[in-house]
């Protein structure tokens, strides 16, 4: 049986936990998430303040009590002092995944000169791939469009449910088997 598919969207900034901004890049992700997935999939969705504690416990639930097979946080990856998505994330998982991050990062220097400013990640906690993007609501599309392609196959490695994709909006690729 199809196992159920449900993906977390972690938002992790002061001034929208705080109701200062509307949180556009959460929104961004499950848009653009709604667009990729051609099947049924379910949102877990949290925002959060930049507080390396409540990050770390909140991927944790997310993972392991809401069976997040696929975990994507925005904010909190660049270099100002309340910034600890990535340390949050790496403390959380198992193995690292430093493609996604370098990947990412190119990818967001043909658009602006500080995507080096990012240091978001990825890594696997348990079954669960769980990616950093950067705050702003442009980088959301600019960077998922660049590592999405991999995502499913990744999930697939790790037993994980099988991710259908729409070919006319994201080309997917999963090496034959
Ligand atoms: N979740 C969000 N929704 C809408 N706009 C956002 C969000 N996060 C960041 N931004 C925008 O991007 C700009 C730069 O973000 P910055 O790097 O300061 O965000 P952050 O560190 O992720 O969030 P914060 O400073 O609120 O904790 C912000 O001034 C804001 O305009
Ligand atoms: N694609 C993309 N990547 C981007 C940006 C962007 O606008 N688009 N902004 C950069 C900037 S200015 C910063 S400071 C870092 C970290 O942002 P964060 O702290 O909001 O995560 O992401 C960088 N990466």
């Amino acid at each position: 049986m199809q196992k159920k598919i449900r993906i977390g969207i972690l938002t992790v900034s002061d001034r929208a936990s705080a109701g200062i901004y509307e949180d556009i890049s959460g929104q961004a992700i499950r848009e653009t998430l709604t667009e990729y997935l051609s099947g049924e999939w379910e949102a877990v969705y949290r925002l959060i303040a930049d507080e390396r504690p409540q990050i770390e416990e909140t991927l944790c639930e997310l993972v392991d009590e809401e069976k997040c097979c696929l975990v994507i946080t925005t904010g909190g990856t660049g270099p100002a002092l309340r910034d600890v998505t990535p340390e949050a994330t790496e403390a959380v998982c198992d193995r690292m995944m430093p493609g996604f991050g370098e990947l990412m990062r190119m990818e967001s220097l043909k658009y602006v000169p500080t995507a080096i400013l990012s240091r978001q990640t990825a890594g696997l906690r348990k079954q669960s791939l769980i990616i950093n993007l950067p705050g702003k609501p442009k980088a959301i599309r600019q960077c998922l469009d660049a590592v999405f392609p991999a995502v499913p196959y990744c999930i697939d490695l790790m037993d994980g449910p099988y991710l259908e994709c729409n070919p006319e909006v994201i080309s997917i690729f999963r090496p034959a088997s």
